[in-house]
């Protein structure tokens, strides 16, 4: 199955290993779809496939996903899974996809979502716990159809922190953790991305009633309490 996923590289990428498209979600969904028809099923904790318990957590740059998550990983034991964090590890490590990915950073746009997958996929295989705290993907329906098509598995349940503009801005502007995208050219990009990408993914999983809508503006500890209930409410589920 993977080996006809990684096929799809061909498809999309030139010789030069840079997108041929690179407009957010302008990669064909149809062949993605065509190339990985079956549900991945392999070794590891994803072969375990009923033992899955996935969550979610989707909001624009700077609306406190990463803080969340750490308070849900300390309160109810997830494995956390930052996709970005993910993308910042494979640049760190040098490899040809790390210099695509980086360019995509730096320019505030969303890494082709084979090579996040991926990432995912080695992370989820490699774990024994099978409860994951998935952090800022999917980012768009690109994204959401190919870890569906990939990982074979869908989301228990959906974060969403709901932040106005202004104060993701503020908050990203002072994170002050070296990030290449922690300046106002990019971040004004990526909340352009966000505005034009997030929504149908949202609405997806609201249809489906798994979206969890968070108020992201109080302190951390005054959003967690709003967040407790979601993971208390399905602790005996899991
Ligand atoms: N409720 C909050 N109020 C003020 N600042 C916050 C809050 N939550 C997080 N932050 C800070 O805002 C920045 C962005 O938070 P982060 O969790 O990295 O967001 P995201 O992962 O959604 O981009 C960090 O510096 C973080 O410490
Ligand atoms: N699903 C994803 C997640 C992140 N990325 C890329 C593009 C994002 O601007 C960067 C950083 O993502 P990250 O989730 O770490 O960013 P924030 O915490 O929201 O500020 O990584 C991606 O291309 N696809
Ligand atoms: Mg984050």
């Amino acid at each position: 199955m993977w080996r006809r996923a990684t096929s799809l590289s061909s498809l999309i990428f030139s010789s030069s290993r840079r997108p041929l498209r690179d407009q957010q979600g302008a990669y064909s969904l149809k062949a993605w779809e065509f190339f990985c028809a079956e549900p991945f099923k392999g070794e590891g904790c994803l072969s375990k496939e009923k033992n899955l318990f996935i969550t979610f957590v989707l909001g624009g740059p700077g609306s406190g996903k990463g803080t969340q998550c750490a308070k849900i990983v300390e309160n109810f034991g997830y494995t956390h899974l930052s996709a970005g964090e993910l993308l910042r590890q494979e640049i760190a490590s040098n490899s040809e996809d790390g210099a695509v990915i980086l360019d995509m950073i730096k320019e505030g746009k969303i890494v082709p979502s084979e090579m996040t997958v991926k990432l995912l996929k080695k992370e989820m295989e490699s774990c024994d716990n099978g409860k994951f705290l998935i952090d800022g993907f999917p980012r768009n329906e690109e994204n959401r159809i190919a870890f569906e098509q990939i990982i074979g598995a869908e989301p228990n349940s959906v974060l969403f922190f709901d932040c106005p503009e202004e104060e993701m801005i503020k908050r990203v502007l002072n994170r002050n953790e070296g990030r290449v995208d922690d300046n106002i050219d990019t971040i004004r990009k990526r909340l352009k991305v966000f505005a034009a990408s997030h929504y149908p993914v949202i609405e997806y999983y609201s249809k489906k009633g798994k979206l969890y809508k968070i108020d992201a503006i109080g302190t951390e500890d005054e959003i967690f309490e709003r967040v407790r209930p979601v993971f208390a409410a399905c602790k005996g589920a899991h």
